[in-house]
């Protein structure tokens, strides 16, 4: 299933915050988005989610999900998002309560989404006695009960140390790896852009417009391979050069506001 964003522009009253965004994340796909403070980042997600309806220009998916999807795309949250009275288990089966499964099937569902983060020993533990990394695998797994084709996933690491960051990069690149999963990953964090994305979107200052679309030349398994660090970098700091000048001007426009 490809998920396409067309032309999309957006207002919030005067305030232009996207103008004529347009690109296509193929199945199974990574396409990052960067850009400046405010330049519309998270604004697009809820586009491309449908919580939001973009003022002019549209997001569509084209083609099947997967099989058995319950939800083709679905949100990961940098403040995780859980119900802080339910388990962990509770938490990952919440958004199949209603998809008229019987119980043995969802349970199955459950635990094999326990199961791709890790967290099966966990099942009974509540969201306050677990760390931010832990937090975070939770709501990745809720994000897998539903079967994605696509995750929309919001700063994911932000709130995290860089130790666990590190980590969750690891398992993401893991879970992506069969290429049955796509994901849209807004980030201010370039090192994750370059580690995870196939492609990045470089959005200008708002109104965000697309500024450069920079390809990844490496697959995710390289990337992960100490001799490939040297062109990492080169490429982040190609990146920053992209977005220095606008993300300084962004930065004092929100000092002045
Ligand atoms: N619901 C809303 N109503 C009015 N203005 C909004 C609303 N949501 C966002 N904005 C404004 O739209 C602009 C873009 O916000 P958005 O959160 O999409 O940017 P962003 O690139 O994700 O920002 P950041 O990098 O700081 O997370 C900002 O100026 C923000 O204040």
């Amino acid at each position: 299933m490809d998920l396409i964003a067309d032309h999309i522009s957006h207002g919030f009253g005067a305030l232009d915050v996207l103008d004529d965004v347009s690109f296509t994340v193929g199945a199974g796909e990574v396409v990052a988005i960067v850009g400046p403070s405010g330049c519309g980042k998270s604004t697009l997600l809820s586009i491309l989610g449908g919580l939001l309806r973009a003022s002019a220009g549209s997001a569509e998916w084209r083609g099947a999900p997967p099989p058995g999807s319950f939800n083709p795309l679905t949100f990961v949250f940098q403040d995780f998002a859980l119900l802080p009275w339910c388990t962990v288990e509770e938490n990952v089966e919440f958004p199949l309560l209603h998809t008229g499964l019987a119980i043995p099937e969802r349970r199955a569902i459950v635990d094999d989404a326990l199961r791709r983060t890790s967290l099966s020993d966990f099942r009974g533990t509540y969201p306050k006695q677990l760390s931010g990394g832990m937090r975070q695998r939770v709501g990745i797994a809720r994000a897998l009960a539903v079967r994605p084709a696509i995750l929309l996933m919001d700063e994911p690491l932000s709130a995290l140390d860089s130790q666990t960051r590190e980590l969750l990069m690891e398992d993401f690149v893991s879970l992506l790896a069969d290429g049955s999963m796509g994901a849209v990953y807004v980030t201010h964090n370039l090192e994750e852009a370059v580690r995870l994305a196939d492609r990045i979107v470089v959005l200008s200052r708002r109104p965000g417009r697309i500024r450069e679309v920079v390809a990844i030349p490496l697959t995710r398994d390289e990337r992960g391979d100490i001799n490939a660090r040297g062109k990492l970098l080169s490429l982040q700091s190609g990146l920053w050069s992209l977005i220095r000048e606008e993300a300084i001007d962004a930065e004092r426009e929100v000092q002045h506001a």
